[in-house]
């Protein structure tokens, strides 16, 4: 079988840590064909990214990272993507596009389109990760049957759209595209809060005295160990999301802290109906996600025989 046109021959990397580094490998699997180039702002990253093989070629500034590169794509915290593309200022050839994998799309495109005016921008976001971080963290398969959400700037020329999807289709995403502002609203309720509360209830419970978290460890069930996984979550990533995020997911956070103030006040007046109401409601919620076999983040789920549907088992699928 032919193998199909990869939509790039060259591309370069910024961030050789768990997606960055995922992306390389991904690349090197299912477009053998480009040539890769990484370059991460850590020295170490650099070295272990090099002994990984995450990109063909790790020089030692960006500069060379980026000169003949057809697509760049940003891999770092959201916040520190304005000051690289600061760095790629006068360095890029006028055609090559500029991509992301942040967790927000509005502000960063923004901040991409502010050091970089002219230069065709196409954000994604790979609905996909883990809890886990670094260089040693990515594995080429990580996108594979997953969602990839892909933003672009209103004007920007739909070639360079449709070759940004066509990479992600190529490394086995499933891309819908969607306007900035709707991504970060949709993420903000499905990913962003819900990480929040993770890390909200872990902190509580290890501050709780001595004796009682020794239990709280020691008889921790499915629920809270699932949280302890999320809140293990690499801290200036999600730091950066929250303060990127602001707007929405303040506004999902007020919403949230009403319907948890409506049980708190169930609770406080024993009004067991409206807590079971509640309840009821949501179970429905949970069935009628596996009705439509989406009882899992990757798009086609339910339509595979769970056991061997692609990322089961895969590494940092810590679920037991
Ligand atoms: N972790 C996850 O599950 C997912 C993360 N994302 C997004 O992907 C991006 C990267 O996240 P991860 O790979 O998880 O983080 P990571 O911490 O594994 O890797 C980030 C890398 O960026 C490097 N870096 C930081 N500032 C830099 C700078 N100014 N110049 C060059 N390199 C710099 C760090 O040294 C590190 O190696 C973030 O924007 C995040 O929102 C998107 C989907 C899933
Ligand atoms: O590990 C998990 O459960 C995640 O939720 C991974 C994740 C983290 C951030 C994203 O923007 C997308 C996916």
């Amino acid at each position: 079988m032919n193998e199909p046109e990869a939509p790039f021959a060259n591309v370069a990397i910024i961030g050789l840590g768990l997606i960055g580094g995922s992306v390389g490998l991904a690349v090197h699997e299912t477009m053998p064909k480009v040539r890769t180039y990484g370059w991460d702002a850590d020295a170490h990253v650099r070295e272990v990214a090099a002994e990984r093989n995450l990109a063909h070629a790790i020089p030692a500034n960006i500069d060379d990272a980026v000169a003949d590169a057809d697509l760049v794509v940003l891999c770092v915290p959201v916040r520190a993507m304005e000051s690289v593309a600061a760095q790629l200022k006068g360095k890029l050839k006028p055609t090559c596009v500029i991509s992301d994998v942040g967790s927000c799309k509005k502000s960063v495109a923004d901040a991409i389109a502010r050091q970089l005016p002219g230069q065709p921008i196409v954000p994604a976001h790979p609905v996909a990760g883990t809890e886990h971080s670094g260089p040693e963290a990515g594995f080429a398969s990580l996108f594979q049957n997953r969602w990839c959400i892909v933003t672009p700037a209103e004007g920007v020329d739909q070639a360079h759209v449709d070759k940004v999807i066509a990479f992600w289709r190529a490394m086995g995403a499933t891309v819908e595209t969607m306007a900035p502002d709707h991504h970060d609203r949709v993420l903000a309720v499905t990913s962003h809060v819900p990480h929040l509360i993770a890390y909200t209830i872990v902190g509580t419970a290890s501050d709780l005295e001595e004796v009682t978290r020794s239990e709280v460890i020691k008889y921790s069930a499915g629920g809270f160990r699932d949280f302890t996984r999320i809140a293990a979550s690499d801290p200036t990533m999600w730091r950066d999301v929250f303060l990127s995020n602001k707007d929405a997911v303040l506004e999902i956070l007020q919403r949230f802290s009403e319907d948890l103030t409506a049980l708190q006040r169930a609770i406080r007046w024993g009004d067991g109906d409206a807590l079971f109401d509640r309840f009821s409601k949501t179970r429905e919620v949970r069935r009628s996600i596996i009705e439509e076999g989406q009882d899992d983040a990757r798009p086609d789920f339910g339509r595979h025989d769970h056991g061997d549907a692609p990322g089961a088992g895969m590494p940092g699928d810590d679920s037991d």
